[in-house]
């Protein structure tokens, strides 16, 4: 492995234990998806086993719902958490974790690389506290700039979509499969168009409600205002703790 893949795996490493050492017994957390919150999904099983910690988790994706099993991190579905019987303003779940492809000064975030970004929002809109792990290549000055912003279309509507996000100042390409001929396919059966901003994104709220607003889009990858904690890792094993205060 080369030294920039051997430096980031040990930065999100960092991060993804850094994540699970904040869970404490009795919490119900949000599993988030990608390579940064594995090494948390496998701290957590580790805790479970050698310290008998209670927790469960409703994941994000097929992806986290495997991973957990497989590391015997116990599961919950949002059936589970009895919304019903709370509140619409508390919170069910205690904190949530997952990763991000971009993270803006103000704690703002793209996400999506995996197609996962519409239940990861779900997610993360229930927790008390929302704690995204990266490693110091996804902090960006402005959002759109290292990343596309995912957009999870009906298939149907992609023609339309793709229009109205050109109207909005994107470039957009339909996500091809990497294994497989043809568009990826989400969890949901969707198709995921990659919205381009030449020069980034100097407003990302008002574009966010954009594109929540147009027929066929089921969400995208933009979090505006969610992220509670950034936790960056660094190569040396070391982390940084931010917290929305000081964002
Ligand atoms: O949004 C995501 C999946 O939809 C991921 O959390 C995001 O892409 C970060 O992944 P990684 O930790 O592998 O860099």
């Amino acid at each position: 492995m080369d030294n920039a893949k051997t430096d980031a795996n040990a930065a999100k490493r960092a991060a993804g234990e850094a994540a699970a050492a904040l869970v404490e017994s009795g919490m119900r957390l949000g599993l988030g998806t990608g390579s940064t919150t594995a090494y948390a999904i496998e701290a957590l099983g580790r805790r479970v086993r050698e310290e008998g910690l209670d927790i469960a988790g409703v994941p994000t994706s097929f992806a986290a719902e495997r991973l957990a099993r497989q590391h015997g991190v116990p599961l919950l579905s949002l059936d589970d958490l009895g919304l019903d019987t709370i509140a619409p303003e508390a919170h069910a779940l205690d904190l949530a974790m997952d990763g991000a492809d971009e993270v803006s000064p103000s704690f703002d975030l793209t996400k999506g690389r995996g197609a996962a970004q519409v239940r990861e929002k779900v997610v993360a809109a229930l927790a008390a506290r929302f704690v995204v792990l990266i490693d110091p290549s996804k902090d960006v000055d402005r959002l759109g700039s290292r990343m596309p912003i995912p957009v999870e279309v009906l298939p149907m509507a992609e023609p339309a979509v793709s229009r109205s996000l050109r109207g909005l100042g994107a470039e957009p390409t339909l996500r091809m499969g990497q294994s497989k001929d043809g568009p990826v396919v989400t969890d949901q059966g969707l198709w995921v168009l990659d919205a381009h901003f030449a020069d980034g994104i100097a407003d990302p709220e008002p574009l966010a409600t954009a594109i929540d607003g147009l027929p066929g889009v089921l969400g995208h990858g933009l979090f505006i205002g969610m992220t509670s904690d950034v936790l960056v890792g660094l190569p040396d094993g070391s982390v940084e703790h931010r917290t929305r205060e000081e964002a």
